[in-house]
């Protein structure tokens, strides 16, 4: 990987955490990233980090082997307009991060065929903490590695199939947004029982920590976990059968399928 360059057009909420994340990975010299977009004053941070910026998106392809398109869904047609010309069968690689766009219509829009991935990281990448969903069109196993190898360096990825695609979208890229809505309302009931919203916080914020590292080092179910919480008679059973009773399960359920309706559409 280490002279492979990577560009990111369209460095936003997505692209810039990705980039921060990738800051940290000692196998790539930020030398080696390019990231762009229109308003480089949002983005100079980078800049002093030593990656490249700039709004050139055809410059950044050309002195790039791996694209991220990190650009809104509704732009991403117009900005392959834009460096179609650029893109080389023997020298790129397209990994698009664009909700709803599958890898046969990105490669319909391209001039050679080249491997196309689509990656579905969220914004934890920032601090390397990523889950990445993704899967690739017209890609062989040393390409697949060199993807995996991006995204493993922001967090962990997963190779699934495209149909899933959507699936992951909800669950990992917006599920961010869920947990920490779900934080944010801990905290409030935190502040109700007497905390500050800093103490609260670092109380919610170790706690939703401790338990998903739990899930994640010990394989368990969560209800079996919860088992080892619930005194009988005590005060957690009656505050999980309180939220229980005002819909929680069924909320956050329904959340999630609401939102991948509208993905589906
Ligand atoms: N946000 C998230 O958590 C996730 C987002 N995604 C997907 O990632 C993509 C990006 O989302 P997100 O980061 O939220 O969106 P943002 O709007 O934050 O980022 C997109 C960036 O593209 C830049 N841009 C627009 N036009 C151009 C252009 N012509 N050339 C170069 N850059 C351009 C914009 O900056 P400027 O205006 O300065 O040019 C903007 O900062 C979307 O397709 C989204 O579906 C996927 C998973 C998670
Ligand atoms: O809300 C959205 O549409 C995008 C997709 C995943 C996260 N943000």
């Amino acid at each position: 990987m280490k002279n492979r360059g990577i560009c990111i057009i369209g460095c936003g909420n997505l692209g810039k955490s990705i980039a921060n994340g990738l800051l940290n990975n000692k196998e790539l010299s930020p030398s080696n990233i390019t990231v762009t977009r229109r308003t480089l004053s949002k983005i100079t941070d980078l800049k002093d980090a030593g990656i490249n910026i700039t709004s050139d998106n055809v410059m950044a392809v050309r002195n790039s082997n791996i694209i991220l398109l990190a650009v809104k869904p509704y732009n991403v047609s117009k900005i392959i307009n834009e460096i179609r010309s650029e893109i080389k069968a023997e020298q790129h690689i397209l990994v698009s991060l664009a909700t709803g766009l599958s890898t046969s219509e990105i490669s319909e829009m391209l001039e050679h065929k080249i491997p196309v991935f689509r990656a579905m990281p969220n914004i934890a990448a920032n601090i390397r903490e990523s889950i990445t969903c993704i899967c690739d069109k017209n890609a062989i196993a040393e390409e697949v590695k060199m993807v995996k190898f991006i995204f493993d360096s922001i967090g962990e990825s997963l190779i699934i199939n495209e149909e899933l695609m959507e699936a992951a979208t909800i669950l990992g890229a917006c599920g961010i947004a869920f947990v920490f809505r779900f934080i944010r309302a801990m905290i409030q009931g935190g502040i109700q029982i007497g905390f500050d919203a800093n103490t609260a916080k670092q109380i919610v914020s170790q706690t939703v920590k401790g338990a998903a590292e739990m899930l994640q080092k010990n394989n368990n179910h969560p209800e079996s976990e919860i088992d080892k919480v619930t005194t009988p008679k005590g005060c957690t059973i009656v505050g999980l059968n309180e939220m229980e009773h005002r819909g929680f399960s069924s909320a956050l359920i329904r959340g999630i399928v609401t939102s991948f309706e509208k993905i589906e559409k």
